[in-house]
């Protein structure tokens, strides 16, 4: 029997990145599509590339709207998630793509979000030590945000092998549909084509303590993170450079090996051959992970790249995977690994 699936949010990028995907998997029929401002609209006008769906009307946001379904994405900006997860039933799986229920310490939730904090669902990222076992089963998933998903991949095989020292230092570049479809004044065209900018610099983006959550995670102690974001004149895509001071005896043949082991059995994350190099425009629209990493010797350090689609493995890719995981499904159905190119 199909698994009936609602998206809250659907006239969102993440919520139509989502059906994009859903559309695509064999065992899913999608149920209530839902919206806001847009309540009341046709998906055609809203998503017309979701062609098969274009004649479907967004409902309200209720408890009402979205229940009678097996799964429920919600697609929501931060903060609304709790409350509409909080109406469902504990036998609905519920995949928030939002950031509510992605921290463990409230502490930092209230500072980084400014509101209480509402929870701790397992975290949607399968490739993380321990986290597929977290997953399975699960009636609720925390769908990371996109730059952790982007920096966590690079790094973690570094850290799990005790390679690098606890100070990471990120740059990492996004595509404008990381900002969401609301419209803002720094995201006009004419301020982001041909123009690349940063912002959340000096430890004030939110995303900080999610990736140092992960890494020190793996590390077995803290780490910390210097991590500056950068805006891209591109739709979609996460290019993330990542270093950290390399270990004593650390070699670029015992680098390489750590990640080739980390990464041999992993479907969607591809450790490219030495000297090719990750891109964005690799992975658009694709679950796909490129990574690369290399050991700066005149420096001492370890440098790991890896190139993501926002969108896709930095959201709804994620969530279509862990929803995967959580239902007992195999783990790639739906799931392309292809991108678009050029
Ligand atoms: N964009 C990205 O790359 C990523 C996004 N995410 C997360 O996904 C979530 C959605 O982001 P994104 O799609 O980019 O944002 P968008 O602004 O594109 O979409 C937001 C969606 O939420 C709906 N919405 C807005 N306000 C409310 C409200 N008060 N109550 C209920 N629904 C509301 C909107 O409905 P309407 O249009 O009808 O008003 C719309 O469907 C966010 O939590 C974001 O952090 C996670 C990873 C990556
Ligand atoms: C370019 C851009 O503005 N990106 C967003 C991150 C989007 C994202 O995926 O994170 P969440 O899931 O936590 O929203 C930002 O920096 O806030």
């Amino acid at each position: 029997m199909a698994v009936r699936a609602a998206v809250a949010g659907a006239s969102g990028y993440a919520g139509g990145e989502v059906l994009r995907l859903l559309l695509a998997h064999p065992e899913v029929e999608i149920g209530a599509l839902t919206g806001n401002s847009n309540a009341g609209q046709r998906l055609g006008a809203l998503q017309p590339h979701l062609l098969p769906l274009a004649g479907r009307v967004l409902a309200e946001t209720t408890p009402e709207a979205l229940a009678g379904h097996d799964v429920v994405f919600l697609a929501l900006p931060h903060g609304q998630s709790a409350a509409v997860a909080e109406q469902l039933g504990p036998d609905v799986l519920v995949i928030d793509m939002g950031a509510d229920f992605r921290l463990k310490d409230p502490a930092d939730w209230e500072r980084f979000y400014g509101s209480p904090h509402a929870g701790t669902w397992p975290y949607g990222l399968p490739e993380l030590p321990g986290a597929r076992a977290a997953l399975e089963g699960s009636k609720r998933v925390a769908v990371p945000g996109c730059y952790p998903t982007a920096v966590s991949l690079a790094l973690f095989p570094a850290y799990a092998a005790g390679l690098v020292g606890p100070e990471a230092v990120i740059v990492a570049a996004s595509g404008t549909s990381g900002a969401g479809k609301a419209p803002k004044p720094h995201l006009l065209g004419s301020e982001v084509m041909g123009s690349m900018s940063p912002y959340g610099v000096g430890g004030g983006h939110r995303h900080t303590p999610e990736m140092i959550q992960n890494l020190s995670a793996v590390a077995g102690e803290p780490v910390r993170v210097s991590f500056t974001p950068t805006l891209a004149p591109m739709p979609r895509g996460i290019l993330a450079t990542c270093s950290a001071s390399a270990a004593a005896g650390v070699t670029a043949d015992s680098v390489r090996a750590a990640y080739e082991k980390a990464y041999a059995d992993e479907p969607f994350v591809h450790l490219l051959p030495e000297g090719q190099w990750p891109a964005t425009a690799s992975v658009h629209g694709s679950n796909a992970v490129q990574v690369q990493v290399a050991y700066d010797a005149a420096v001492g350090r370890v440098i790991a790249i890896s190139a993501i689609d926002n969108l896709t493995k930095g959201t709804a890719g994620g969530a279509v995977q862990s929803m995967n995981i959580a239902l007992g499904l195999p783990e790639t159905t739906g799931l392309s690994t292809i991108g678009v190119a050029p």
